[in-house]
């Protein structure tokens, strides 16, 4: 009997498969049917070529619809998805845009809990995650706060951020942005702002602008709480109370960086705001620390809200997402922006590549 010999690959192969394992693998979720999601992933996969594997989880009908709705729309930037690997995640639902049900948010939730383990299991590098609506989730029964804590539940992490990375297409600055608290209520905010808190968010910052950005002696502005950083506490005495000796300690303990803060919050955000219009400014800062979820995204989405991406940091794999949500008020009308989603598949090749090295 012949002694089957296992043929062992050629250097050819060797070197293919090495190159074909080195494209970031992406699965990408599809988000909430009744939204834009559909829409733009559709058109952020028909900009141009993308040194990548995408797989979508979502459903190919909804795929299929989606494309002829544009089709017939007269779209002419988006990719037919025949062309695309589309992983069919439970039935087909029936989806109507701009109305979104109880159906089409537990689908919504399977097709980003699949992408995600999936993920885990070593099968794709990235997870790009459409937009889903919090509370449609809710009405489905999955009491999160949003993707970032599923995200960070599936993968068993306790220590994550959500930060927002912007490129000006105006002077090719990248805006960095962190929030040291996200889906709470305001009047949380300051019972759930503490030194622990922001050390931790400062940590993970850190080991993101080494480990993502190559930067290992950043410039970091955190933003006071209170107007004016509470104007000697006048306004409010978190600052003088805590944060201005939580910050003297972190400067101590990371001599390497320059900690700028407690900064007021309104004018925080003019100098990063001249160096994403204006060419020439450089900002005197590489990332930015809000202490709330508007704090930094009213200025973030004023600035870049079509191009901004939401990653979360702290996981085992990368994490990216756009920064607007489902616009069910535009669903289904061919006009959405994919600009957002486009951006976060580009980052989320760029930080793959960057852990891969
Ligand atoms: N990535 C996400 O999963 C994500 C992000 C933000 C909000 N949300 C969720 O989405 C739901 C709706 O949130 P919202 O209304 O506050 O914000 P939204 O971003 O869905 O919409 C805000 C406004 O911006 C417009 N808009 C949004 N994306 C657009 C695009 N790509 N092109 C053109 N116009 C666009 C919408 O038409 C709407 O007028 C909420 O449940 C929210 O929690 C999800
Ligand atoms: N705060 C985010 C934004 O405005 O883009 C958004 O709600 C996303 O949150 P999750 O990725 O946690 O769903």
């Amino acid at each position: 009997m012949l002694k089957k010999r296992r043929l062992q690959p050629s250097s050819f192969t060797r070197l293919r498969l090495a190159v074909v394992q080195q494209r970031p693998r992406l699965a990408i979720a599809l988000g909430d049917p009744a939204g834009i999601g559909p829409e733009v992933i559709l058109k952020a996969l028909a900009h141009g070529s993308l040194d990548c594997g995408v797989t979508i989880f979502g459903h190919r009908s909804l795929l299929t619809d989606c494309y002829q709705q544009l089709i017939d729309q007269g779209a002419q930037d988006c990719i037919d998805p025949e062309r695309l690997m589309i992983v069919d995640v439970g039935e087909s639902i029936s989806a109507h845009w701009g109305q979104p049900t109880v159906e089409t948010g537990a689908a919504s939730f399977c097709y980003a809990k699949t992408a995600i383990e999936r993920t885990l299991a070593g099968e794709f590098d990235a997870v790009v995650t459409g937009p889903i609506a919090k509370s449609v989730w809710k009405q489905a029964g999955h009491h999160y706060a949003g993707q970032t804590e599923l995200l960070a539940e599936c993968a068993r992490v306790e220590r994550f951020g959500m930060m927002f990375v912007a490129r000006s297409p105006h002077t090719q600055w990248q805006l960095r942005a962190l929030l040291a608290t996200t889906h709470i209520p305001l009047a949380e905010v300051p019972r759930q702002l503490t030194p622990g808190l922001l050390s931790l968010k400062l940590d993970l910052l850190l080991n993101c602008l080494k480990d993502n950005f190559g930067l290992t002696a950043p410039r970091i502005a955190i933003a006071g709480l209170n107007p004016h950083s509470g104007e000697q506490g006048q306004l409010g005495r978190e600052e003088i109370d805590w944060i201005i000796p939580w910050l003297e300690e972190m400067r101590s303990q990371h001599p390497q960086i320059t900690l700028d803060g407690p900064i007021p919050p309104d004018t925080m955000w003019v100098k990063p705001g001249q160096a994403w219009y204006g060419p020439g400014i450089d900002a005197p800062h590489d990332a930015y620390l809000a202490l709330y979820h508007d704090q930094g995204l009213i200025p973030v989405k004023l600035m870049a809200f079509d191009r901004a991406v939401n990653t979360t940091i702290g996981l085992p794999f990368v994490r990216t997402s756009p920064d607007h949500g489902t616009a069910f008020d535009i669903a289904g009308q061919g006009i959405a922006d994919a600009t957002s989603m486009r951006a976060a598949i580009e980052l989320a090749i760029e930080l793959t590549a960057h852990r891969q090295n």
